[in-house]
């Protein structure tokens, strides 16, 4: 039994599509259960549709032609016309334009969780119908009948013990399975999503709940680099990484595993394959027990446009227990991700992704109790296992404003030149 991820980026045309179903047919197409995202970028796009529903502006019967043209254009790549694909995509989008033109909830969570899971639903559809048009037997299933999860919409928690059980009474993991990543549903029926790229957590949870032999998650590059190749020139395969180094690395952002995902895997040793759509036949890296990284070099691990905040007292008195808790509550109140701390006698500065927009409340609401200096827009480095070059190559991008060294972990807050 084995547990297979493909993201936005394995099914963002119909050549990917393509693509996927022939890793499908050459991997084995028993025993499977294949989570996929949303197609290319389309929970943005579905993120466009909803703040035009949620904010009433004119730009929404726009935004939802751009994803239905996106979906029918690559459908028509795929299918014949009058396959019964189409009705099935019109069937949802019905339903989506249902739900827009019923909902009279103001609640902006949990009115994003019904909308963006069309995303998903609409992938899952078409590639499933793909298969078996060409001769691929699968059962597509709706994850919402199996995870069930709180009602934290937009970053729902997962009811393990119900989850587990309608997993194991219902599934039939003999078969090709094919669901969708990211979404779920809590007790009423109501869609849940388990945070942004949460697709990845959606595979650890079936290959918990299975006992399955392995994951193994698609991507466009050869597995996990030692380094974002987007940001950083040379960059190095990692073969192997233990658990704990890719929670570690997960932890200090490297976005290329879930954060979440980790956890269940470890809990039954299951093993973590990251493989390339784009070269099969690679191996890939493997996160599993064992060494803890091989080859053995310096991960750089970037977080973009962070906001760097020193707080002081207005009195100039110590920054200590009881001002610094109310500071991380006031953090936690306002959503305020926190990924770097570092505090002297009387100043306690962090670096926090703006992720939900609440800055600007946090501030207003910390000023009057206390002096606060702000500088937006900065870069936060990583470097795991670091060593003198590698520091040096990440000072020379730009101004270091604060540095903190502990054994493993370098991190330097830089203005990038
Ligand atoms: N350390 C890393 N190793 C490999 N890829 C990385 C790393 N850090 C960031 N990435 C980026 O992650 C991307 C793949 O992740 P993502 O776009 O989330 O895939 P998907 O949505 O298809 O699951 C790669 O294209 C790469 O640019
Ligand atoms: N579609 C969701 C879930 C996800 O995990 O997507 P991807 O696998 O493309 O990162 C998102 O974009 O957040």
């Amino acid at each position: 039994m084995k547990i297979f991820k493909f993201g936005g980026a394995s099914v963002k045309d119909a050549a990917s599509v393509k693509n996927v179903t022939q890793i499908l047919q050459s991997e084995g197409t028993e025993s499977t259960v294949v989570v996929i995202s949303a197609m290319g970028k389309i929970t943005n796009a579905f993120e466009e549709v909803i703040d035009a529903y949620y904010n009433k502006t004119d730009k929404l019967s726009e935004n939802l032609g751009i994803i239905e043209d996106f979906h029918k254009n690559l459908m028509n790549d795929l299918f014949d016309k009058d396959d019964e694909i189409y009705k099935e995509i019109d069937i949802l989008l019905g339903e989506l334009s249902w739900f827009l033109a019923r909902n009279t909830s103001q609640r902006y969570n949990y009115v994003y969780d019904q909308i963006i899971c069309f995303g998903e639903l609409l992938s899952t559809k078409i590639v499933s119908a793909y298969l078996t048009k060409i001769g691929v037997e699968n059962n597509w299933f709706d994850v919402r009948n199996y995870i069930k999860t709180d009602s934290n919409y937009r970053d729902a928690k997962v009811d393990w013990d119900l989850t587990q059980e309608l997993i194991s009474k219902k599934l039939d993991a003999s078969k090709l399975n094919i669901t969708q990543g990211f979404i779920a549903a809590n007790d009423t029926e109501n869609t849940t999503t388990l945070g942004r790229e949460g697709s990845d957590y959606t595979a650890g949870i079936f290959a918990y709940c299975l006992d399955a032999e392995n994951v193994t998650i698609w991507k466009d590059v050869p597995g996990v680099l030692n380094a974002d190749p987007r940001v950083f020139e040379d960059t190095t395969l990692l073969e192997q990484i233990s658990y704990e180094e890719a929670i570690e690395m997960a932890f200090y952002g490297a976005s290329v595993i879930h954060p979440k995902t980790l956890q269940p895997l470890e809990r039954k040793d299951i093993p973590l394959l990251v493989r390339s759509f784009v070269n099969p036949k690679e191996t890939g890296t493997r996160v599993s027990k064992g060494k803890m990284l091989e080859p053995f070099i310096p991960c750089f691990i970037v977080k973009k446009d962070q906001i760097l905040v020193s707080i002081s007292a207005l009195d100039f008195s110590f920054m200590v227990e009881n001002n610094i808790s109310y500071i991380f509550q006031k953090l936690h109140d306002y959503q305020l991700k926190v990924n770097l701390i570092q505090n002297s006698a009387i100043s306690f500065s962090v670096c926090i992704d703006n992720k939900f927009n609440k800055f600007d409340e946090f501030y207003n609401e910390l000023k009057t109790q206390f002096k606060i200096d702000v500088q937006k827009g900065v870069d936060l480095f990583t470097v795991r296992h670091f060593d003198d070059k590698a520091v040096a190559s990440i000072e020379a991008k730009g101004t270091p404003l604060l540095t903190q060294v502990n054994k493993e972990t370098i991190q330097i807050v830089l203005v990038t030149k």
